[in-house]
């Protein structure tokens, strides 16, 4: 697997200078950047997940080296930030993100987009969904609602660090991960146990189209629900 870190530089400084009144000013101006870099990402075949805003992550197997440092030109060319942005290869996206991260946070180590590590693999996109949240909400509060939303990202992200995968909370009851492929059986077990769970599975060659199929995949659970996962593979 293929991860590109990206650090924001000086975020703290930037943030400081705003001034006490400044939690509403930080908040829309994440937005407003994540909301571009959305925009590159998936022109570029990509998605990025957010983690801390200042730091973020995205699984790029299936974006040449060439493409890689044009998208970051262009992700730069919209930030107030310098940034440095780092390649990581691994087994698992949880492995290739670590070994980005050795390189972003060392300022003895440059960046190293041009870096082939590994050859490309298919990307596995996990698009999972509460069943029946919103019906849920009946017999609850929307905070108490949320927090077994929270709950659920927990019990998910501590279940795929423990098979190298990684996710991100995507709004509403939906969850976005990514695995390798050899962990895919692993996954389809977790879902098996979590009745409250179903799990869209996609696999293809670049991250938004792997994402695209396992969001149809879930689709299709919800116009037959007899099983609560599928998979849809991008056809060669
Ligand atoms: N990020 C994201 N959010 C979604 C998506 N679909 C729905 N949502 C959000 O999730 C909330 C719940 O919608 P659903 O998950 O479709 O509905 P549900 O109540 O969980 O019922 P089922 O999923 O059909 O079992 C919606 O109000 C949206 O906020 C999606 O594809 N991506």
């Amino acid at each position: 697997m293929k991860i590109l870190a990206i650090n924001l530089l000086n975020y703290r400084e930037w943030t400081e200078k705003l001034g006490q009144d400044r939690e509403w000013l930080i908040q829309k101006t994440q937005n407003e950047f994540m909301m571009k870099i959305h925009k590159i990402c998936a022109e570029y075949g990509t998605f990025p997940l957010q983690l801390r805003y200042d730091n973020f992550i995205m699984v790029v197997d299936g974006i040449s080296t060439e493409q890689l440092i044009v998208m970051k030109k262009d992700i730069r060319k919209l930030l107030p930030f310098d940034i440095k942005t780092c390649l990581g290869f691994g087994k698992t996206p949880l492995e290739a993100q670590m070994n980005a991260s050795l390189c972003l946070y060392n300022s003895k180590i440059r960046e190293n987009l041009d870096q082939n590590g590994m050859n490309d693999e298919p990307v596995v996109a996990l698009h999972f969904d509460l069943n029946y949240n919103t019906l849920s909400l009946k017999s609850t509060s929307i905070y108490d609602s949320f927090l077994e939303i929270m709950e659920t990202y927990l019990e998910l992200a501590r279940f795929l660090y423990k098979i190298g995968g990684i996710i991100q909370y995507l709004g509403g009851d939906n969850f976005l991960g990514f695995i390798s492929i050899n962990n895919i059986e692993d996954t389809i077990y977790k879902i098996e146990e979590n009745k409250n769970l179903k799990l869209g599975i996609g696999i293809a060659y670049n991250a938004r189209n792997a994402i695209k199929l396992a969001t149809s995949a879930l689709d299709e659970i919800r116009l037959n629900r007899e099983k609560r996962w599928r998979i849809k593979k991008e056809s060669q």
